[in-house]
């Protein structure tokens, strides 16, 4: 079943267009995790799917309706989609009456509100937390308590705004297991959905069947991964291309001013960093590794240079660079591997 449909949705800021998506589909019952750099357009698009704000134009069918932006309607879209937000505001009670809020606005029981609030503070380990003022937690016993919350509500699908971007190793932990757990569970009409943004492709590929990327408030494909923003500078020894704070890239062209930058995983090469290697003495990055997997005949490889890059090794390759997740290696990217799009 059909839980979103998007047709030519726009979201217009001050005459700029940060979503700009001609369409998106997306199953009941499915797992998705929305990937792309800062300001990609994620977190608008998570709103927009919460139905906490209109897009600027397009058309939205959600569970095969056609969403009509008015309040009466909206009340009854936003109990079945709830969205967890990255910086939960709790109010400044206990954690228990935090959980028990959005049940009780819904006009549950007390009774029932209770037990469901204890269940949720359960899942999520948090249920020694109960009676503790909920606004003096940590920023990842907080989002613990605000997926706790969101879930007391019942919903049929959960967005998540970077569920785990602001948390310590150990909350991350316990919320990629309450997300797992979801993604097992049971909603109101079958399993729940269940939709995510996150810089992290590992925890994407963990936790999402699907994955979406998005540039510039564009959907690219997974063929996109290298499809990065730059800003094109003209200087004394020709063109660079600055992607992320410091990454230049040499490039012909005469334009100056904002890009867009493509980088062939197969043209990157990867050293050991101590390699007194001359091929990386030219245009060396430091990077490092964040995953690797086998494709085919080849490892792909994702490594952090200030910006996320994927390169293509054969299995010589890696066996010779002999790195492993974590580690930092030299990167050289070969000028005819950058194309500016
Ligand atoms: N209310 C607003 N008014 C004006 N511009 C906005 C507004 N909300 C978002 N933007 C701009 O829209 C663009 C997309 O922002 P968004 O927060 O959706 O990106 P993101 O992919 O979630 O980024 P991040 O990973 O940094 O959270 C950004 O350039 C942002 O500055």
């Amino acid at each position: 079943m059909s839980l979103y449909s998007l047709q030519e949705v726009r979201q217009v800021f001050e005459d700029r267009t940060v979503l700009d998506i001609d369409n998106l589909e997306m199953t009941a019952g499915g797992s998705y995790a929305l990937l792309g750099p800062n300001g990609s357009g994620k977190t608008t698009l998570l709103h927009v799917l919460a139905f906490l704000r209109p897009p600027s134009s397009g058309v939205i069918y959600f569970q095969g309706q056609k969403v009509e932006w008015r309040d009466s309607v909206l009340t009854g879209l936003r109990r079945k989609v709830v969205l967890v937000d990255q910086h939960p505001i709790m109010f400044s009670t206990t954690v228990l009456k935090n959980v028990e809020y959005g049940p009780r606005m819904r006009g549950v029981s007390a009774r029932e509100r209770r037990k469901a609030a204890e269940e949720c503070l359960e899942r999520v380990g948090m249920s020694a937390f109960a009676h503790r003022p909920a606004h003096l937690l940590s920023g990842g016993e907080t989002q613990r308590v605000a997926i706790a919350r969101a879930m007391a509500c019942r919903p049929e699908v959960m967005l998540f705004d970077e569920p785990t971007a602001s948390v310590d190793v150990e909350n991350q932990a316990v919320i990629d297991g309450v997300i797992r757990q979801l993604r097992k569970d049971k909603g109101v009409n079958g399993r729940i959905s269940i939709i995510f943004s996150t810089h992290k492709p590992l925890e994407a590929s963990r936790l999402a069947q699907e994955r979406i990327f998005l540039f510039e408030g564009r959907l690219t494909g997974p063929g996109g991964e290298n499809l990065l923003s730059c800003d094109i500078v003209q200087g004394g020894g020709g063109a660079v291309c600055v992607v992320g704070d410091n990454v230049a890239l040499p490039v012909q062209t005469s334009r100056s001013g904002p890009g867009r930058v493509f980088i062939k995983p197969e043209l990157i090469g990867l050293f050991p960093l101590d390699a007194a290697h001359e091929e990386t003495t030219e245009q060396g990055h430091v990077g490092e590794i964040l995953q690797m997997t086998a494709e085919g005949p080849n490892i792909k490889v994702l490594l952090d240079i200030g910006v996320p890059l994927r390169t293509l090794l054969s299995k010589d390759e890696a066996r010779h660079l002999d790195a492993m997740v974590g580690e930092k290696v030299r990167v050289r990217i070969d000028p005819e591997a950058i194309e500016l799009a």
